[in-house]
């Protein structure tokens, strides 16, 4: 089975091209290839795979919204096995594969997801660093919500960009002390309010069109960088400033991203790095459960 590693700001995947998706990718053999211990070590999986390849397995039931059956499709997995309906890093590195193992040459197109279609531009590509922008579809605000981190109450909004976010900008919070702060555990949120779990981002307020920002997500753990989660920082700092529009750049552990918001909606541009790619052995994925 080939596979190729790959990160957006170092949130990182392991990719896996699979057009006709035959690949079983049931939950514990995703989270055995995302361990760093026993596996190749990844926040998340990317199947490459058809649309309508998915359905006809019995992967997806329907196509979500604006998604053709001949289109690509990131069927993305957690670190834990679990589903998630989006992944905005995962979505520039999946096109930015595609574009460099020639499986598709395309500068545009749309690449499905379960959160539906996501079209993206990629504005450049080599075989190893890609830049790519993906329209990231509407930023809905969900409410407020608090956040419990390390004994402290972080107050935030839920915001759902195709999945769930629970951003919170903490106007007092220096570059500094968000770096101190221990996200090590998961952190506590309302399941009334988020009753499928949730990403939680901690956010410095907006400083020169920039924020910094810090995740926690849901399957995962910390990570170096979550897209959506830029999404979701960015539609809260512009809040808590009292816009609804603009550009922010979201600095986060791995790196920047910049995020547009307009009229309700977002673009998310940012870097991708395909760093190797190999074989998995046959006989170890057969063995696994
Ligand atoms: N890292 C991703 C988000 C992946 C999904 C998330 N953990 C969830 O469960 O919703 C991104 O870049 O957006």
């Amino acid at each position: 089975m080939q596979f190729s590693k790959g990160h957006g700001t170092e949130n990182d995947f392991v990719v896996l091209p699979d057009p006709d998706a035959a690949i079983d990718l049931r939950a514990e053999r995703v989270a055995t290839l995302c361990a760093r211990s026993r596996g190749l070590g990844a926040d998340g999986v990317l199947r490459v795979a058809k649309a309508g390849a998915l359905i006809s397995t019995g992967v997806l039931d329907t196509l979500p919204d604006g998604v053709a059956a001949d289109d690509w499709f990131m069927d993305y997995r957690n670190a834990d096995g679990s589903i998630a309906e989006m992944c905005g890093n995962g979505v520039r590195v999946f096109a930015h594969y595609l574009n460099a193992s020639g499986l598709d040459d395309r500068r545009e197109f749309v690449v499905g997801s379960r959160a539906g279609a996501r079209p993206v531009v990629v504005n450049s590509a080599n075989g190893f660093l890609g830049d790519v922008t993906v329209s990231m579809g509407k930023v809905r605000e969900l409410g407020s919500s608090v956040a419990t981190i390390d004994g402290r109450a972080f107050e935030g909004i839920g915001i759902d960009v195709g999945n769930p976010h629970l951003a919170c900008v903490d106007g007092q919070l220096t570059a500094d002390a968000l770096a101190a702060l221990n996200l090590t555990a998961a952190p506590g949120y309302d399941p009334g309010f988020f009753p499928h779990g949730v990403n939680v981002e901690v956010v410095t307020r907006l400083d020169a069109g920039a924020v910094h920002m810090r995740v926690h997500e849901r399957g995962v753990g910390e990570t170096r960088s979550c897209g959506t989660g830029t999404v979701a920082a960015a539609a809260a700092a512009l809040k808590f400033d009292g816009a609804d529009e603009g550009e922010v750049t979201v600095r986060v552990l791995g790196g920047e991203v910049v995020v547009r918001i307009a009229a309700g909606e977002a673009d998310l541009r940012g870097p991708s790095v395909l760093v190797a790619s190999g074989t998995i052995d046959d006989d170890w994925w057969a063995g696994l459960r």
